[in-house]
């Protein structure tokens, strides 16, 4: 029998909870700090210190040296910097251990080497952290002992925000803001608050860390830069929720255990498409503590991975010709009084408060498909996005036939009369239950889904952290609730008003609705006749970051300014070079000391066969043969290695951030594939014993 492991009392006994202030704060005090996550306001530093000292005492209970601010800075990861609770002796010697309130609230890391893409000048180094109240404080355990960290908000000296938690918190405030002032106009009088809730799904591969430490491009890259496809690939679908073997179960069993510990609802798991790899999907939950919570997953999964022997890659296409990972965003909006926006009922056409949020969604998506599209970007997501399985870069919607239909019926007739049922699934056999049907079916073709009460965003990269996606999504949403609300306010008949509008918005952004399959070319030329773009890079999507458009956008709401903008772009951009340069130059570090120095020996070997073969009177026909063509590919290396250092010297001499990413993604990327050919083609005219890194077939199924 195995050891009986009591999951109610380790979730959460990392996290400094709710539950656990109630215990340890003063009842004021408490209620001073609920009214704030719950409302808004600023804790006095009185009430802060009584905070710190509670937080503090339960952290040091817990084996706690020190305490950060976590933060989230451009990187698309997380930061910290630890310190220990420690303080000056007094008189005789004695330490004690303290935190103030202003420890709690404010920390200033300096922190000047975080990309702010200009926003700061190396001499305006100050950067303030500020604790982000509505996301509570946990225990990381590793190593260097037991640290408090402290979820905060990076921003500059001038104010502006250098992270991704800022602009996602005042996302929410401005979507919920403007989703409360629908829902007063049904009616609801008594929600103070919509919230916006996310559920990340994560995929991801693993891949044994004795063969990850022999591929540098696995080290520095994260994917494969090199790399025949193995015979098998994942055709025959039998990895795709297959038994899950010995070595990734206890790599699960341990990585739930983790993440109950720090609050983590570790939901499902099961193994995915490609060979080695698979996905855990928490329940959702409030979109700021989402977006943490995905943040530590993912340091979870490469913790635990490690102590398994094993190595996680998060990157969205570690090899090629198999599926790539995504990370399926599980969006929905919620008052604080139980209703689900994105609930459509039993009969949709009736549901006017969900047709009118449904209208909304499909003009904001449509009205702003290329910051949607951008908001899914990263380097990785380039090769993910329109391959194997991963959505197109072409944004669209499905909706399912019970919603089409309603649309239709709107769109034409000005009158949805009935929804279609699901009814019943006949299955046939007598024991067998027949099932009732959802009216709806699904589609992982499209990149943003409706899935009966919330949407899908699956175009999200699996490295990638989720708080753009859903910092684009709320935003671009609240203001179409806004224009909708500034409407229907002044309405002297609301019913006819609503209706008017829900059919106006149908009909004039239907082009965005497409529930067909995504994956096909023919969709792709349907999309350009509909006049939808297909972003198909990352660097031309951050351009869409600062059109007139996308700055009255976020400037209207408060979300970015101008400046953050011009900022954030920038920070793509470079990222986005940096990023490939580091690709190529690991490829040309593979390439001239590894594969072209393993097949000049081979070739050695050969030349010696075929003089040995001849001078013993035989027939050296196919030993001639190899051997030629193993050297015309060699050559081929060789020259198209001398042209990729070529065009990294070109780059080198390129200042304009903007131009640069455009000629890493044209010229740099073009000629990487060029090396990448006739090395994967030379991987399969030697003889395996002599190639000097582990094979895909040694990757992916040998785990
Ligand atoms: N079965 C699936 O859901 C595959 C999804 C796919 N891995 C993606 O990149 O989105």
């Amino acid at each position: 029998m195995s050891e009986v492991l009591n999951v109610e009392e380790i979730f959460g006994s990392k996290v400094f909870t709710l539950g656990k202030m109630r215990e340890r704060l003063p009842k004021s005090v408490y209620k001073e700090v609920k009214k704030i996550i719950d409302h808004g306001g600023e804790l006095s530093l009185a009430t802060a210190d009584v905070v710190a000292k509670a937080m503090k005492d339960w952290a040091v209970e817990n084996g706690a040296t020190h305490y950060t601010h976590w933060f989230q800075p451009l990187t698309g990861i997380t930061a910290e910097k630890h310190d220990a609770f420690v303080t000056h002796p007094d008189e005789s010697g004695k330490m004690i251990m303290e935190f103030s309130g202003k420890e709690l609230i404010k920390g200033e890391p300096d922190a000047s080497s975080f990309p702010s893409g200009g926003l700061r000048a190396t001499f305006e180094a100050r950067g303030y952290t500020a604790w982000d109240i509505t996301s509570p404080a946990f225990l990381k355990e590793d190593a260097t002992g037991v640290i408090l960290c402290i979820p905060t908000a990076f921003c500059s000296y001038k104010g502006e925000a250098l992270d991704k938690k800022t602009p996602l918190l005042r996302s929410m405030e401005a979507v919920s803001t403007q989703a409360l002032r629908i829902v007063r106009l049904f009616g609801n009088t008594e929600a103070t608050k919509v919230v916006a809730s996310v559920g990340p799904e994560q995929e991801y591969f693993l891949v044994d860390r004795d063969k990850y430490l022999k591929r540098e491009d696995l080290i520095f890259a994260g994917r494969t830069l090199f790399g025949a496809p193995a015979p098998k690939g994942q055709e025959l679908e039998d990895h795709y929720f297959g038994t899950i073997r010995e070595r990734i179960g206890s790599f699960m069993k341990d990585l739930n255990i983790e993440l109950w510990k720090l609050g983590v609802t570790a939901k499902t798991q099961h193994n995915e498409v490609a060979p080695a790899q698979h996905e855990l999907a928490p329940i959702y939950e409030t979109a700021n503590i989402a977006v943490d919570h995905n943040q530590l997953v993912m340091e979870t999964m490469k913790k635990v991975a490690g102590r398994h022997g094993m190595t996680c890659l998060l990157h969205e296409k570690p090899f090629a010709g198999v599926n790539g990972s995504g990370k399926h965003n599980n969006w929905s909006l919620g008052t604080d009084n139980g209703v689900n926006l994105l609930d459509p009922g039993d009969t949709p056409n009736e549901n006017i408060q969900f047709l009118l949020v449904l209208a909304c969604i499909l003009k904001a998506v449509d009205t702003h498909a290329d910051l949607l599209r951008q908001s899914a970007s990263d380097v990785g997501n380039d090769h993910r996005l329109g391959a194997n399985e991963a959505p197109p870069a072409i944004i669209s919607v499905f909706l399912g036939e019970q919603l089409e239909d309603v649309v239709k019926q709107l769109v034409e007739t000005g009158d949805a009369t009935h929804s279609i049922q699901g009814g019943k699934l006949l299955t046939g056999v007598s024991t067998l239950p027949d099932l009732d049907k959802d009216a709806t079916d699904r589609n992982r073709t499209s990149p943003f889904a409706f899935t009966g009460n919330k949407f899908e965003f699956r175009m999200v990269g699996s490295a990638d952290s989720i708080a753009s996606p859903n910092t684009t999504l709320n935003a671009i949403v609240a203001e179409a609730f806004c224009e909708a609300a500034d409407l229907l306010e002044k309405a002297d008949d609301f019913d006819i008003a609503v209706h008017d509008l829900i059919k106006k918005y149908l009909t004039e952004h239907q082009r965005i609705i497409f529930n067909g399959n995504g994956y096909s070319e023919e969709w792709v030329e349907e999309a350009a006749r509909r006049g939808l773009p297909n972003i198909k890079s990352m660097v031309e999507a951050s351009e869409t970051l600062t059109t007139e458009k996308s700055i009255k956008l976020f400037e209207k709401f408060g979300i970015f300014t101008k400046a953050e903008l011009e900022s954030r772009e920038e920070v793509l951009y470079e990222t986005y070079s940096k990023t490939i340069n580091i690709e190529a130059l690991t490829m040309v570090d593979m390439a001239k000391k590894q594969y072209i120095p393993a097949v000049m020996e081979y070739t050695k070997t050969l030349a010696d066969t075929v003089l040995a073969v001849k001078s013993a009177g035989a027939d050296a026909t196919v030993q001639t043969t190899a051997l030629k063509s193993i050297s015309e590919k060699l050559a081929e290396a060789q020259a198209a290695e001398t042209s990729l250092e070529d065009k990294l010297a070109e780059a080198a001499g390129i200042e304009d951030p903007k131009k640069l990413a455009f000629f890493y993604k044209d010229v740099v990327h073009t000629a990487m594939d060029d090396l990448r050919a006739p090395v994967d083609a030379l991987e399969m005219m030697v003889d395996k014993k002599v190639w000097p890194v582990p094979t895909y077939g040694d990757l992916i199924f040998e785990v």
